[in-house]
């Protein structure tokens, strides 16, 4: 093809980069788009091979693409590149085979390439927010947000990101996501301390890639007691309320500026993180309510059923740091006949305080059935369990609980069981039950193991 003075002319006033290689794959022309853009001289690319100036490798990757567009085919890929500087790019290229006018011969290709890049990791972070948001199985609210926060950091380029609830003056992260250490959730900041004071202050929006050169930020005592360069901070507002903030950081400056593109990003991502606290509030209720006991305030069956699927999924091993004992109120049905249902529950009541008033915050306690109480007590050794649950019998024993004109005494049988790592939830409740049928069988008011 013969690349004359008109044409050149009209490939650089083109917006995209453009390349045309011959048969025998050969650079004939590129454009000063394509110049600029990957830093090279067409004086220095003229008549070389495409392998020489790629690389054998790279060019491998290509080279069958280029015998199908050598072929006729027109082709469309989009292409990761990194750059000599270090820079990885999303690139779109089409290629377009050129004949020749007269003989009909194909003599070579058009490379027409865009750097979509930006427009990629946009579309990147629109789909993951999308995902996040629709997915039935990502599981509780808190995974999406940390989630969403390692996104953002991806996105900007950044080590942390904090969702951070705002009372006062008083700074709680809620929820962080970070590159390095992690930042557990419940760490306080006074306000002031934080970059988030002037997001707040603003009402909007606010970024930094060099902290130490911006005015609102280099006198701040965040910089001095962090030497955070980058931060891109957003107010976060449930019911048209400020509630806490995004943010993102890094002890590193940004290198390329914080572009408007980036922070309406940053705001759809706090609209989904908006939406996702409002429901995590909402499921933590109905979480609350489907887990409880509404008469005694324990813990009910659901519940210690999952506690014990949970210790099992995480970590099996940890059964056997466990003891399951089952507490069976004796001849209850005795003192709902005599006193009354209300005296019954009044009972239950006072039992069930007595349970949590003597574990420990490892352990679990439920109530299994209408007297029967289910306990998971952490401890080392059978001896220990063994005292726990004579003082707990015992405190129970002693009990006088006053209804109308009363005074209602009452007994507990148990049985107690250790948990092996191979048990099930129904396993072991068979095990500590047929413990218990003992001390029943034994004249109730006593502790059996099995
Ligand atoms: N007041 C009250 N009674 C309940 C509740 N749930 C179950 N009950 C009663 O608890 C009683 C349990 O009686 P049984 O299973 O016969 O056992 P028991 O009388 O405790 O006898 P043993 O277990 O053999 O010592 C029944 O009368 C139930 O109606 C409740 O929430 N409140």
């Amino acid at each position: 093809m013969r690349i004359d003075r008109v044409f050149k002319k009209l490939a650089n006033t083109l917006p995209f980069m453009m390349a045309f290689i011959d048969t025998e794959r050969r650079y004939q022309f590129v454009n000063e788009r394509y110049e600029q853009f990957f830093d090279v001289k067409f004086a220095d690319l003229k008549g070389k091979l495409v392998a020489e100036v790629l690389g054998a490798e790279s060019y491998e990757r290509i080279s069958q693409i280029h015998s199908r567009v050598l072929a006729g085919e027109d082709i469309s890929l989009r292409e990761k590149v990194t750059l000599r500087d270090g820079r990885v790019l999303q690139l779109e290229i089409k290629y377009v085979p050129n004949q020749n006018q007269r003989t009909q011969q194909i003599n070579g290709f058009f490379a027409i390439i865009n750097d979509i890049t930006l427009y990629a990791s946009a579309a990147d972070v629109l789909r993951a927010v999308h995902d996040v948001m629709n997915r039935q199985t990502m599981g509780l609210s808190t995974d999406r947000i940390t989630k969403l926060l390692k996104l953002g950091c991806e996105y900007l380029n950044t080590d942390i990101g904090i969702v951070s609830r705002v009372i006062d003056n008083e700074y709680t992260v809620k929820y962080a996501w970070s590159t390095g250490d992690a930042i557990a959730p419940g760490t306080q900041f006074e306000l002031g301390n934080t970059y988030c004071s002037v997001t707040l202050a603003a009402s909007d929006v606010i970024a930094t890639r060099n902290a130490s050169k911006s005015k609102a930020f280099s006198g701040h005592p965040c910089y001095a007691a962090f030497k955070l360069e980058t931060y891109l901070g957003l107010p976060i507002r449930i019911n048209g309320k400020v509630w806490g903030t995004l943010n993102f950081s890094s002890a590193a400056s940004r290198g390329a500026p914080f572009t408007d593109l980036d922070k309406e990003l940053m705001g759809l991502l706090c609209s989904a993180i908006e939406t996702l606290i409002i429901n995590n509030s909402k499921t933590d209720r109905l979480e609350r309510l489907a887990y409880t006991d509404f008469l005694t305030g324990l813990s009910n069956r659901l519940f210690i059923n999952e506690f014990f699927e949970r210790l099992v999924y995480e970590n099996r091993e940890r059964l056997s740091q466990y003891y399951c004992a089952l507490v069976d109120i004796d001849h209850f049905k005795r003192i709902n006949d005599e006193f009354g249902h209300d005296a019954g529950d009044r009972v239950l009541q006072a039992v069930a305080l007595e349970f949590t008033d003597s574990l420990r915050n490892d352990d679990v306690c439920a109530r299994v059935g209408g007297e029967e109480f289910m306990l998971l007590i952490h401890a080392d050794a059978d001896s220990d369990t063994a005292r726990l649950i004579e003082r707990l019998r015992q405190s129970i024993a002693s009990l006088e609980i006053q209804h109308d004109q009363h005074r209602i005494s009452t007994t507990v049988s148990i049985g107690v069981t250790k948990l092996q790592e191979t048990d099930s939830f129904n396993r072991a409740y068979k095990r500590a039950d047929s413990a218990l049928y003992q001390s029943k069988s034994n004249g109730r008011n006593r502790m059996s193991w099995n």
